[in-house]
């Protein structure tokens, strides 16, 4: 029954079903109630802190039975990346006191916006009780735009940390984090963190787990992640409540390979959970999925850097090189065997579901292989991004990627620049629409009576579609209740139907709301979290597409269609959104020689119009008289900059335009 539980489902229907369910969970034995403890351990509290340089068991004589893999999942800045710090410190991975900060996050970008982007594993040696542990402990992103990465981690652990901030208690993402854990019947550790703050209420918090999970108060863990306080507990809870990984090391090796990244010397080097038998340079193995055979080059851990290891061995997570090089070689969720030994595949992972669409174009179509390089090799990275190829008349050859949301676009267009040194256009975001059509010689054209439009530029004529359809997406808000009223306005103002409303305490309210994903894409999160001081969190989850009346929004410079700012919109909304699109795109289109008519359309039907007026920037008027050279400095910095635009109807496009637009 548990199986059944899909990842992220908190619909409505599920919390009919919770009573039954959570019956359910209390019988469990596993879950919550923690692993019944081996032999070995006794149950003494002394802990004693490994040093890195401290004399270690070798990793790979760490039997089974002390190998614990675990996830720390909780909502966006629950404090996920500090409790790994500590985890890392006390377990002598990092130094204490090294002055860097959630060590995991090793990205530019995850470092410059604050956020996890990628899950991280970090392999920990800790010992309790004079015994060694293996710790594997992954890492991962709170924003559901990256949930991918957990549902991924998720596969090579059996248990999970659910962390919840004690001040500002459940949000949407731990309710999905919940569900998805509790789906892959994982053991869930919950902990409160920072109770250090003045505002923390631990007891509230608790409530709510009560609530929404039936979680028992003595189970949940109590710690300032920041401080360090109780974190040593959690520790002891990963050793004492989880089992460890059910794995094989006397069967033939075989193990799930879940993530990777690009060496510039060694290519792709993927991450691995080891379910069989174990591995070594220089043995032939063979990845499932493309059936191509490679050697071994290079085994380690990751702890978190990269530290050389001569074999892997089943249970424990790892890297190894073995000179694949593309991103087809890598596939995520492939299994790897040795050559000439049978073995089953392991469960392969659902293909992520790209919720946004976007063209990426090189700046200018010299710099294609460049860009097209850099894509292949973050796509390695990222597998959650989907690349096809794609081509405009003013932007010329280029990709149509799909990613889980803005964020992750913004994101990758952010890791392009930063690691692989790439300046691409991304032009206006689009969702998947369909479309049914009719006529023999339509059908016959489109390939299918049932199209896939995921780019505004080949939106069929309405004429010959006897329906459209557009994707919902089941909403979950979780709000202090005094905001209800303003949220509500807002989910109603965005075509959003609320399906259910439950107090999860006294001041607390989750509500299911149904919703199209074209109203949430942009910006919905923004206004939601302005609108509530910030208390009020949101996920959501598919739910699949509905008969909708859509229309194709051209925008039109000086009558010029630009195919990159088109877009599909509901015929309630088009001249409210044109309007808002001209009056963007004349604060943003740098006033230019000639005058420009911005004008929006539907069909034939001009439903908005702006005009900006012609101006030539002087850039060398401040200059009296003097010398040649400063002049000729100032018309080149000016035409350095025109190059950064794009050039579009004959009008410059500063290269952001076409995201800036859909920005409400
Ligand atoms: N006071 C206090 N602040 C904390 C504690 N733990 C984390 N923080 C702060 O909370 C903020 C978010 O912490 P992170 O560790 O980045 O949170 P995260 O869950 O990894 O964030 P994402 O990866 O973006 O989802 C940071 O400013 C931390 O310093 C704690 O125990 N007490």
């Amino acid at each position: 029954m548990f199986k059944n539980i899909r990842a992220r489902t908190v619909a409505p229907q599920m919390f009919a079903l919770s009573k039954d369910i959570f019956a359910a969970i209390k019988c469990s034995s596993r879950l919550l109630q923690g692993f019944p403890r081996s032999n070995t351990i006794c149950s003494s509290t002394t802990v004693k802190n490994n040093k890195a340089d401290e004399k270690k068991q070798k990793c790979e004589d760490i039997p089974v039975e002390n190998i614990r893999n675990f996830s720390i999942i909780a909502h966006v800045d629950h404090g996920k990346s500090t409790l790994a710090d500590r985890l890392l410190e006390m377990t002598g991975a990092i130094m204490k006191n090294s002055g860097r900060s959630q060590v995991l996050d090793r990205l530019q970008v995850e470092r410059e916006r604050g956020i996890t982007v990628k899950a991280q594993t970090a392999s920990l040696n800790y010992t309790l009780n004079n015994h060694n542990y293996l710790l594997n402990l992954i890492d991962t992103p709170g924003h559901v735009d990256f949930s991918t990465e957990v549902s991924r981690s998720l596969a090579a652990c059996q248990g999970v940390i659910l962390l919840v901030d004690a001040n500002q208690g459940v949000q949407a993402q731990t309710v999905a984090n919940f569900y998805m854990a509790f789906g892959k019947e994982l053991v869930i550790i919950p902990v409160l963190n920072k109770i250090d703050l003045k505002n923390a209420d631990p007891e509230k918090v608790s409530g709510q787990l009560r609530t929404l999970f039936d979680i028992s108060e003595n189970d949940i863990l109590k710690v300032s992640a920041k401080l360090g306080t109780g974190v040593e507990d959690v520790l002891k809870a990963v050793v004492d409540r989880l089992p460890p990984p059910p794995v094989n090391r006397e069967t033939p090796f075989r193990a799930l390979l879940f993530d990777s990244w690009y060496d510039r010397y060694q290519g792709a080097v993927v991450v691995v959970y080891v379910t069989d038998g174990s591995v070594k340079i220089g043995d032939e193995i063979v990845a499932m999925h493309s059936g191509k055979n490679y050697e071994i080059k290079s085994t380690g851990l990751l702890r978190p850097h990269e530290e050389p290891t001569n074999k892997l061995v089943a249970g424990q997570v790892g890297y190894l090189t073995c000179n694949m090089r593309s991103t087809k070689e890598a596939h995520i969720g492939d299994t790897l065997h040795h050559r000439n030994q049978s073995v089953t595949m392991l469960p392969d992972f659902k293909p992520a579901n790209p919720m946004v669409f976007a063209g990426v174009y090189p700046m200018d179509q010299s710099q294609h292989v460049v860009l097209r390089s850099a894509i292949e090799k973050l796509v390695l990275n990222d597998s959650a991004v989907t690349v096809a190829t794609d081509s405009s008349p003013a932007l010329g050859q280029g990709w149509r990627l799909g990613f889980l949301g803005l964020l992750h676009m913004e994101v990758f267009n952010q890791r392009l620049e930063q690691e692989y040194d790439t300046q691409a256009v991304i032009t206006a975001p689009s969702v998947t629409y369909k479309a049914r059509i009719f006529g023999e010689k339509n059908v016959k054209r489109y390939g299918g009576s049932e199209i896939t439009i995921t780019n505004p530029a080949h939106f069929p004529d309405p004429c010959i579609v006897t329906e459209f359809l557009e994707p919902m997406v089941m909403g979950t808000i979780i709000t202090p209740d005094t905001y209800l009223g303003p949220i509500l306005s807002l989910c109603m103002e965005r075509r959003g139907t609320q399906q259910s409303s439950t107090n999860i305490d006294n001041h607390h309210v989750i509500m299911h709301i149904l919703l199209p994903l074209n109203e949430i894409v942009v910006d919905f999160h923004d206004h939601l979290k302005s609108i509530s001081s910030g208390y009020a969190s949101f996920d959501y989850e598919e739910y699949g597409f509905v008969p909708s009346r859509l229309v194709k929004l051209n925008i039109l410079l000086n009558g010029i269609a630009v195919e990159e700012l088109s877009m599909v919109v509901h015929a309630s909304k088009a001249s409210g959104v044109g309007r808002r699109v001209c009056l963007k795109l004349k604060e943003i289109i740098p006033r230019q020689m000639i005058e420009i008519a911005i004008q929006a359309a539907v069909g034939g039907k001009i439903v908005a119009r702006e005009t900006l007026k012609a101006y030539r920037k002087d850039v060398t008027a401040k200059l009296y008289g003097g010398d040649v050279t400063r002049r000729m400095k100032l018309l080149n910095r000016q035409a350095e900059g025109k190059k950064s635009m794009k050039l579009v109807a004959n009008i410059r496009l500063p290269r952001e335009t076409f995201i800036d637009v859909l920005k409400r």
